[in-house]
């Protein structure tokens, strides 16, 4: 199964994407005239779906203020790339830094030409069946695991980057750091598999390491989606090469970590826990057609898909967040002090324990915090699977709100701008500030807010936020518990600068921090 096939949300159909694919593959094909001739009517089809599609989508937005456009610029890792060119890419309106400022334009109105909003999902019987078997993946004894795995990731952390004897020291790259750290808990929590802190480059030909394959991956996604793998292996370009010898490293790896699991519960007689592969007179009946959820478990490909979905959308998403949480912490001192003191009044004299996780409110609120102020998934993409009736609110310059319905047709695309809604000024006070006392309620926190869309809401909620608020409660509480953070200043920067350059994040295939350092000090 190729990445593309797994990854719903990029493969859902953004036009800028499907236009490079073919773009690219017709780049190979036009050798001759014959072939230009051959193709020209599937273009202009193509064109003509295309222009017919838009105006639909504009007809359909009738009456409500709209930023239009031809393509579908949403998509976050093309849009910091192209010009701006008003009304065909307005790029210049959909800057990360003022996300909302786009809805200020078209009169507070959270509506995109090419996506009207709806949460829902394409396959519901298909996501339920496959939830059904990833869910439980996701229980208590993970969750343990996972605290016990970063407490011994940051060991090895303070190890390697020199902090453990000298009384701290810097760290000059935080964003890789954390995704070390991330994937080193992947790979013990989940499947048992030692990823190295430093991972060795392997040269061409052999089979890469697990954790270089996918970072190969993760830093090529758009070609990786774009181009066949045996076009990729054959490429004379050597990147282009290597991203393909990435790709079959990562399948092989996942394989064989999928195998040797089976291999360990079947030798432990625990062959119940394969309930989840299913049976092969399943198999036929999906293979026949019958849908949904009927159909217990997955096929031997799709666990091994889910397995890749799971590390794909689990750890550089972790890693991310952390970097971006240290920056503001490095920045707001008296925000480290706050949670100083909660985790000093937490676990007292004794070392902190997956036990004390549910007392630690205010780090798990400088989590969500971080993530309202820097929303690491920056789009959900979704498709409307029926007509609906979409709730908006309009808000004028006098205050005054008013709700409406907006009919939102079957097969509309809809995109859920999660930036935007969590910094929408209209429902947090003062958005820009970074707060986590706003998600502590009665001494509790909370993520229950319908406007906090880090993770999604509803059905297709993040499968593995709490996995994620484990990891990321563990690190925090563990760091500042012994060091306090600083933020490494470049020669005559000022507050303003320095802040801007810790806090800017680039548009990949999540919101991705740049290259920033930081410095520990022992307390
Ligand atoms: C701070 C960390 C994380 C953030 C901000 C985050 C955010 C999200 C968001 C917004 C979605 C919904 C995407 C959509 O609807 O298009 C999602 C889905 C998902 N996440 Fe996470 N995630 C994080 C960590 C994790 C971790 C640690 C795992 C796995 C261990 C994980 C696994 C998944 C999976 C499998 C889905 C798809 C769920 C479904 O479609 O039912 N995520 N995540």
């Amino acid at each position: 199964m190729e990445l593309s096939d797994r990854l719903h949300t990029i493969e859902g159909g953004p036009i800028t994407a499907r236009l490079q694919a073919l773009s690219l593959r017709l780049s190979l094909l036009i050798t001759n005239q014959q072939t230009i001739v051959l193709i020209l009517p599937f273009l202009i089809i193509y064109t003509v779906k295309w222009v017919m599609r838009y105006l639909e989508v504009r007809r359909q937005a009738k009456g409500l203020p709209t930023i239009s456009s031809f393509i579908e610029f949403f998509e976050s890792s093309y849009r910091q790339k192209l010009p701006h060119i008003p009304f065909v890419v307005p790029v210049r309106d959909y800057t990360i830094d003022r996300p909302w400022q786009k809805y200020e334009k078209s009169g507070y109105v959270a509506i995109n030409i090419f996506g009207l909003q709806i949460v829902s999902t394409r396959n519901g019987d298909e996501h339920r069946r496959h939830k059904k078997i990833v869910k439980p993946c996701f229980n208590e004894s993970i969750m343990q695991s996972g605290w016990d795995k970063v407490r011994d990731a940051f060991g090895v952390m303070k190890l390697e980057e020199g902090l453990a004897t000298s009384g701290g020291g810097d760290v000059r790259d935080l964003k890789g750091c954390m995704i070390k750290l991330t994937l080193y808990v992947f790979g013990r929590s989940g499947f048992n598999i030692d990823i190295p802190w430093n991972i060795p480059e392997s040269q061409a030909g052999e089979e890469m390491h697990f954790a270089e394959a996918l970072h190969v991956l993760e830093n090529n996604m758009i070609p990786e989606l774009l181009i066949q793998l045996w076009i990729l292996l054959w490429f004379p370009a050597r990147s282009l090469r290597r991203l393909g010898q990435a790709q079959q490293s990562f399948l092989a790896h996942i394989k064989a970590m999928y195998r040797s699991k089976r291999l360990e519960l079947e030798s432990r007689g625990e062959s119940d826990e394969l309930a989840s592969q299913m049976s092969s007179e399943a198999e036929d009946r999906l293979e026949q057609g019958e849908k949904g959820s009927r159909v217990a478990g997955l096929l031997e490909r799709e666990i091994i898909g889910n397995i890749c979905g799971v590390f794909l959308a689990g750890h550089e998403t972790t890693g991310h967040t952390l970097t971006f949480l240290q920056a503001f912490l490095a920045l707001h001192p008296e925000w480290q002090e706050k949670l100083y003191q909660e985790i000093i009044s937490v676990c007292g004299d004794e070392p902190l324990s997956y036990r004390h996780m549910n007392q630690l409110n205010l780090c798990l609120a400088a989590c969500y915090e971080t993530i309202r102020l820097r929303e690491i998934v920056m789009t959900l993409p979704k498709i409307a699977t029926k007509d609906t009736l979409l709730p908006y609110t309009r808000w004028d310059d006098q205050g005054n709100v008013s709700h409406h319905q907006h009919f939102v047709k079957k097969g509309s695309h809809v995109i859920i701008d999660s930036p935007a809604l969590s910094l929408n000024p209209f429902i947090w006070e003062d958005p820009n500030t970074f707060n986590p006392e706003r998600f502590i309620d009665n001494g509790r926190v909370s993520s229950a807010i319908d406007e906090f869309a880090g993770f999604s809401l509803g059905q297709r909620q993040c499968i593995g936020k709490r996995f994620a608020e484990v990891e990321m409660v563990c690190y925090v509480s563990h760091l500042i518990g012994e060091f306090k953070i600083y933020p490494i200043r470049e020669r005559g920067e000022s507050d303003e600068d320095l802040r801007e350059r810790l806090l800017r994040g680039r548009e990949e295939l999540t919101l991705t921090p740049g290259r920033i350092g930081i410095r520990l000090e022992m307390r």
